[in-house]
């Protein structure tokens, strides 16, 4: 469980997260939508450690996570894919995918184990592991970055507007992948940034509702 405890986050200058607080259960999938310029990016950017909140508090179950530099985050079981994807282009898919195992030092035993499950939910990327990271569409850099956020994300994993500009055909591949890592991680918090609710659909159980960076509603 997450607990977001008042957290206000300003950049340069401006108020962009108000006071913010809520509960993200485990188990859960839970969308955070909200205009474009809402707060919603940087709301993740601050789970994991990437924006600095200067009122507040974040915990991880009973963890305080400000304690932890945004590079420990991770290490934490949080995954965190960015609207952007950050491929890296020198390497391969499968080196992408490792990457944040790697960095946590994990043994390679558990990162295969990972790499298994990640397979399981995402099966398009089997083929795609010993191809470069330069070489992806922008709707395979989506799916490798859900892959890479799984690899780490035991606990939660954050996926920043993962539907934006893709194709209905991946759309549809990507939603049905989040059905089945739904069944295979049933105790995963899946948070998902939207400013479309609609593409959505029927995936969120709880939405959260964010307007010039305050919550303003919560619905289930
Ligand atoms: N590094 C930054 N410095 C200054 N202002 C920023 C910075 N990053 C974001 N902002 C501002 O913070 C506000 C919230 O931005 P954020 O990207 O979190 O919104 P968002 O809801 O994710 O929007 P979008 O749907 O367009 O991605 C915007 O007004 C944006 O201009």
């Amino acid at each position: 469980m997450l607990t977001l405890d008042n957290v206000s986050v300003r950049l340069a200058g401006a108020s962009v997260l108000r006071g913010v607080t809520g509960t993200l259960l485990a188990g859960t999938a839970v969308a955070v939508v909200g205009h474009n310029g809402a707060g919603k990016t940087t709301l993740l950017r601050t789970i994991m450690g990437l924006a600095r909140a200067h009122e507040g508090r974040i915990l991880l179950g009973n963890d305080d996570l400000m304690r932890w530099p945004a590079h420990r985050r991770a290490g934490l079981g949080i995954g965190y894919a960015p609207e952007e994807r950050v491929i890296f282009p020198t390497m391969t898919v499968l080196e992408n995918l490792r990457l944040p195992c790697e960095v946590d030092r994990l043994p390679d035993t558990d990162i295969q184990a990972r790499l298994e499950m990640v397979l399981d939910v995402v099966p398009q990327l089997g083929d795609m592991l010993p191809r470069s990271g330069a070489a992806l569409s922008g709707g395979q850099g989506k799916m490798v970055a859900l892959g890479r956020a799984l690899m780490i994300g035991t606990r939660m994993v954050l996926l920043d507007e993962p539907f934006q500009g893709l194709a209905p055909v991946l759309a549809l591949q990507y939603a049905e992948a989040l059905g089945r890592l739904r069944q295979i991680c049933p105790e995963l918090c899946i948070v998902i940034t939207e400013s479309n609710a609609s593409l959505l659909q029927d995936i969120p159980d709880q939405t959260l509702v964010l307007a010039r960076g305050a919550l303003v509603e919560g619905a289930h």
